[in-house]
This record gives C-alpha cells, structure tokens and sequence, in this order.
C-alpha cells in the first residue's frame, strides 16, 4: 500500500487516479511514499526518509526545494500546461479590464448617491474620465513563452493585437505553436519600450527574480499596463508604485497581493486564482496524481523538472530495480555488478541522466535479495535504491 499526503485542496477527479486498494491517500499521513499539493511550501518541511515522490498539481515548483529533493534522488514532478487556458482567460479579462479602466469606472458607480435620475446625469458627466482604449493595433508583449504564454500571444493575435515575444529558452515546440505573426524580441528592455501591454509568464527562478526592476520600468513605454500572473517575486513592487505614480504605467493588473500594492487605485491584485478553475484543478490533479502513481508503480518517469523522462515497458515477471544516482562514471558497472554477483541477469535496462543526476531502471530474471540493495545503497553516489 503506498500512502501519498496531500497538502491543499487537490481536485477529487485527480484523487480518484490512486485506486484505494493500493493507495491510501490523506493530509493526515506520516510517512508518506508521496506527497501531492497545489501553492503549499515545502522549503520548511521536515522531509521524511519514506519520501519517494514529489507531485505539483501545477505548473510552478518554486515552492518545492526541487534541489534538495535531487540531492535525496526525489523526482518532483508538475502539470505542464495543465492550468494554461485557465491563466490565459485571466490575463485575457484583466487586458479588457485595464483598457476600458472599468474597476475605477465601477468603483466611481457605485459611489454614485441620489435617485435614478441624479444617478444618470452623476454617470454621465464623470464617464469621460474613464475613456479608454481597444485592443486591435495595440502592442502585446509577452515574456515567458512557455504553455501560458503561447496561449496568451496567439489569443492577443486574435484579437488583432501586434505581439512581440520573449523567451531566450523557448522549446521547439512552444515555437511551432506560436502564431506565424509573432515578432521575437532579443530583450526584456526591447519588449518594456515596444509594448502598450506587458505580461509575464517566466517561472521564479534565480535568473526572473526581480526581472521588472526600476531601470526595466524606466525603459517602459509610456502609459504601459503590466501584467503579472506568474509570480509576485518577478517584478519588485516598490519600482511598480513608482513607475505608476510617474505614469510610466498606467496600471498593475496581478495575481499576488501586497501591502505595497493595498490601496492604490491602479493596481488590480487578484488572491492568486489564475488557475483557479475547476477544469484547471481537475486537469492538474489528475496528470500529478497520474505521474505520481507511475513512479511509485512501476519506476517510470514522465513531466520531472528535475529527473529524466524514462518510460521502460516491462516485460518480465522478475523484479524491477531503480537506482538514482551522481552522475559520474562506472556507475552502471557498480550496479550490474552487484546483480550479476547476487546470480541475476538483467533482461532490461534503461539509464538516462539529466545535469547532476542519473536514473537507471532494470528489470531482472528473479528476485532482489535485501543485501544487494543494501550493497547499492552503499556505493558512493547513490542517493535512492527501490525494488518494485
Ligand atoms: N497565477 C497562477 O495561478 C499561475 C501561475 N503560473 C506561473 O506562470 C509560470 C509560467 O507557467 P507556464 O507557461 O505554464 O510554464 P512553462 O514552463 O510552460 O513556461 C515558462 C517559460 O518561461 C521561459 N523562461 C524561463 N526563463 C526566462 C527568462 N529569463 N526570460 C524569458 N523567458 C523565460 C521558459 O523558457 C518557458 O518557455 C509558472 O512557472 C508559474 O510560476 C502558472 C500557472 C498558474
Ligand atoms: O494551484 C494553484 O492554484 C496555483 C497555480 C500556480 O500558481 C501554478 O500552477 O504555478
């Protein structure tokens, strides 16, 4: 029986993946073979040694320490795209929403007093400054060309918007799914003075922390909306309160609030509900609890951010080995060695390595006695040894 924690509210679609003949599956448990969770942070959390798997029912793992789970040989896997439509529609309301300033056309609404009458004639002598504009010619650009971003560039195209792209890693496939007439951009700079609208979808990582900064700000076309539903810890708020109260922005429309942010009449700052459908809930718990289930399962690997994909049908009815370990030479040999000295022979073999880490799974003709596992367990560089 394996046991998977949950941490958050995981979708019971993608709970329903884990039969319960062989999974229990509770955020009440102890020693769990696997966790699943949505936003919850792991940084602080006291791994236990029965951790063999790490789910994200999402797309960004900067609240998983995906590094110190390698350095345990612990695969964190995530949903790619899974939530992406979900996010797209988002940003798509707060592009209309910032064109036709229609949070402070509502707000001024609602602080309308007296009868219908009065009401009207109060409307329409302040609706003029509300005038906004459409989106047809208007310049999108779109940082972070992941399954967000190209969902957003090829939908602001559609709505007849120029687009202008950046993304310095962009997959082959991401860019055969862009729109024809998307231009790359070979800068964030380029982007912030080609832009009416900005919106970004990079993952927080080392190199986006703070990436819209008071000098990108600065360079910013004038009257600029930004938009931001990737993560608050890309853009620095106190620059954007600048840069809005300067008028280089002309509005903040985001998915993390802030104290900075708290108040301030160009600033739109959603509860972080970007993903927060229940198509997007059900799509992601159900590929994190279906990644999850087949590692645990059988060893294969599908959507890591930090192991490589490696998928070995098996064929045989004799015990599967898995072996995460540093990736550095005469590992392999260590491994085989081991078996063919416990008299077993390895019908299948499949190694594949990605940066520091290598993972081999083999299928033998018998069973794994304890002592060969505890033979590899004791080479150096071994980080986890399973028998399934
Ligand atoms: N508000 C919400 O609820 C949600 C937020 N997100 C956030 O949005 C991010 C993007 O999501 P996806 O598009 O699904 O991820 P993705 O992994 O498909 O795309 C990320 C893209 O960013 C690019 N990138 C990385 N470093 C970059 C840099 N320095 N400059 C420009 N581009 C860079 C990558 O090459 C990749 O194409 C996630 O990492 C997450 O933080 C994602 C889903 C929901
Ligand atoms: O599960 C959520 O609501 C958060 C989604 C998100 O931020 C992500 O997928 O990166």
């Amino acid at each position: 029986m394996y046991k998977v924690l949950t941490f958050d509210n995981i979708s019971s679609r993608g709970l329903d993946r884990l039969p319960r003949e062989r999974f229990e599956v509770s955020s009440e448990i102890q020693h769990p073979d696997a966790v699943l969770l949505r936003s919850a942070k792991l940084h602080e959390w006291d791994v236990p040694d029965t951790l063999k798997a790490v789910g994200r029912a999402g797309a960004g793992v900067n609240n998983v320490p995906v590094d110190a789970m390698s350095a345990r040989g612990i695969p964190v896997f995530n949903a790619p795209g899974a939530n992406a439509n979900a996010v797209k529609e988002l940003v798509l309301a707060g592009m209309f929403l910032a064109a036709r300033n229609v949070c402070a056309a509502w707000a001024f609404a609602e602080s309308l007093e007296g009868d219908d009458a009065a009401m009207n004639k109060e409307a329409e002598a302040g609706k003029k400054q509300f005038t906004g504009f459409e989106l047809p010619g208007r310049t999108l650009g779109v940082i972070g060309l992941g399954a967000v971003g190209v969902n957003i560039a090829n939908a602001a195209a559609g709505l007849g918007m120029k687009v202008i792209g950046y993304d310095p890693k962009i997959t082959v496939r991401n860019a055969w799914n862009l729109e024809s007439n998307v231009t790359r951009a070979q800068t964030v700079d380029e982007v912030m003075a080609a832009s009416d609208m900005v919106t970004l979808h990079v993952p927080e990582i080392e190199e986006t922390r703070g990436m819209i900064n008071g000098a990108r700000l600065a360079a910013a076309r004038e009257g600029q909306v930004l938009l931001n539903f990737a993560r608050a810890g890309v853009v620095d708020d106190d620059a954007i309160i600048k840069a809005l109260d300067e008028g280089r922005l002309s509005s903040y429309i985001c998915d993390f609030p802030a104290a900075a942010l708290k108040g301030n009449s160009k600033v739109v700052a959603l509860p972080h509900i970007g993903a927060s459908t229940n198509e997007a809930q059900e799509n992601c718990a159900i590929m994190a609890a279906d990644e999850i289930r087949d590692f645990l399962e059988t060893g294969n690997v599908t959507n890591s951010v930090n192991f490589p994909e490696l998928i070995l049908p098996r064929n045989t009815d004799g015990d599967r080995l898995t072996v995460v370990n540093a990736n550095v030479p005469n590992m392999l040999g260590q491994i085989s060695s081991a078996l063919a000295e416990a008299g077993l022979n390895i019908d299948d073999m499949y190694n594949k390595s990605r940066g520091e880490l290598a993972y081999s799974v083999a299928d033998v003709d018998g069973t794994i006695p304890p002592a060969v596992v505890e033979r590899l367990e004791g080479i150096e560089g071994v980080l986890k040894v399973r028998v399934i």
